[in-house]
């Protein structure tokens, strides 16, 4: 666990970049700092190895004053990962991901087996490992970032926008890489960045900072979106925040009912439209049988939706589907059956009804917006889920 007890931090020119800080970053989890420009995400994150030294108050990792460590040991059990990966030019890929191990006397060899591990950990081919950093792409740059900070089995990760620079697909790519990295490795990390979306996927909590360093909020992302504190968390969340909210649930306990195949009759019913598969029972697309063209009409599109995917996706998908139907398959992508439009919609809507509730419990008030006390809040009076 990372805790910040009352930490400040003033520049000599009179700027206060945090600003009376009080933040528990629970072990094993993501936490997102996010805010406006200049409102003091990096300088609280570089207060954790000591790059930055606060003005007053304590910094603990696992119990020790950060203070009281000598920097650059702290520095070696805290893996850093930073906006364009910072890479030194002029090592090779293995040697970069190498850097710390060696600084520990781990010896070349061993700090070389190691690097090639993490090559693999990351995504990256064997042969990466040879090249030096201008000869990968962003995207692979920053994946060596997130193995050189992992190199040393750190228990604690501080990433600063690391992957701010990177187009929306290769950035998406990265973000799953990190949920699937921490699914395996649950260190504690901290994570910046300018993008809301971006801190709702990765977060376990996400802490929302205001201009002067004053933190406003933290909470998990759908208590956030549930309830936010005040209109500035809620501007910053954006307009779209009851979407943003089911892109946290998935379609797993949303029930499905056979699909309208050929072969299934009227078990299957969809009305005029045939789900067409192919042999191995894959959605191919949508057949209108009361179309002019009959069975030689063109398919119309389908995206098939696994468990795991979100009632956000599965709610664009039920608008887009002719049949107004959401087809669902298996891991090998087989059909198992289909979702109606309905069914999507009540279980978004009761999805929202159950985040304000677990906000407002967590906030000591009711669903409605009166305290459970029995005293109305007027400030809470307006959860909107
Ligand atoms: N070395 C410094 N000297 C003086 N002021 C500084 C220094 N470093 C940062 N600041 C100021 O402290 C405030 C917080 O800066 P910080 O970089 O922590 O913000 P941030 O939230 O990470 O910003 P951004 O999102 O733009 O990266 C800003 O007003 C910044 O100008």
């Amino acid at each position: 666990m990372i805790s910040f007890n009352r930490v400040s931090k003033h520049y000599p020119n009179g700027t206060t970049a945090v600003d009376d800080l009080d933040l528990e970053l629970p072990e094993g989890g993501i936490t997102v700092l996010v805010g406006s420009s200049g409102c003091g995400k990096t300088t609280t994150l570089r207060m954790v190895n000591r790059m930055v030294e606060p003005s007053s108050g304590t910094i603990s990792v696992g119990g020790r004053d950060v203070q009281r460590a000598d920097a650059a040991e702290l520095r070696r059990g805290i893996g850093y990962v930073i906006q364009q990966a910072g890479l030194f030019p002029h090592r090779t890929v293995l040697d970069n991901i190498a850097t710390v191990p060696l600084l520990l006397g781990w010896g070349r060899r061993k700090a070389r087996a190691r690097a090639a591990e993490l090559l693999e950990l990351v995504g990256l081919p064997a042969d990466a490992g040879k090249r030096y950093p201008h000869q990968l792409s962003g995207g692979q740059q920053q994946r060596v970032g997130v193995a050189r900070a992992l190199a040393a089995d750190p228990p604690v990760l501080l990433m600063d926008e690391p992957f701010g620079a990177v187009d929306p697909v290769v950035r998406t790519q990265l973000q799953n890489e990190l949920l699937r990295l921490q699914s395996e490795l649950r260190k504690t990390v901290v994570f910046v960045t300018h993008d809301i979306d971006e801190a709702v996927r990765l977060g376990d909590r996400i802490a929302v900072f205001r201009t002067g360093g004053h933190l406003v909020q933290c909470a998990p992302p759908a208590e956030l979106l549930a309830d936010p504190a005040d209109d500035f968390v809620a501007g910053f969340l954006g307009a779209e925040r009851g979407l943003k909210l089911l892109s946290l649930s998935t379609l797993a306990d949303v029930p499905q009912r056979p699909a309208p195949t050929e072969e299934a009759g009227p078990k299957g019913a969809g009305g005029r439209w045939r789900l067409v598969t192919s042999e191995r029972g894959e959605p191919l697309g949508w057949r209108d049988t009361e179309g002019p063209q009959g069975d030689r009409a063109p398919l119309l599109p389908v995206r098939p939706l696994r468990d795991g995917d979100s009632l956000l996706t599965a709610l664009d998908e039920s608008i887009a589907s002719p049949a107004g139907l959401v087809a669902r398959v298996d891991a090998d992508g087989v059909l198992t059956g289909v979702t109606d439009r309905e069914l999507i919609h009540e279980h978004a809507g009761r999805r929202h009804a159950e985040a304000a509730r677990t906000a407002a419990a967590a906030n000591g008030t009711a669903a409605d917006g009166t305290a459970t006390d029995g005293t109305a809040t007027p400030q809470d009076a307006g959860v909107t889920a």
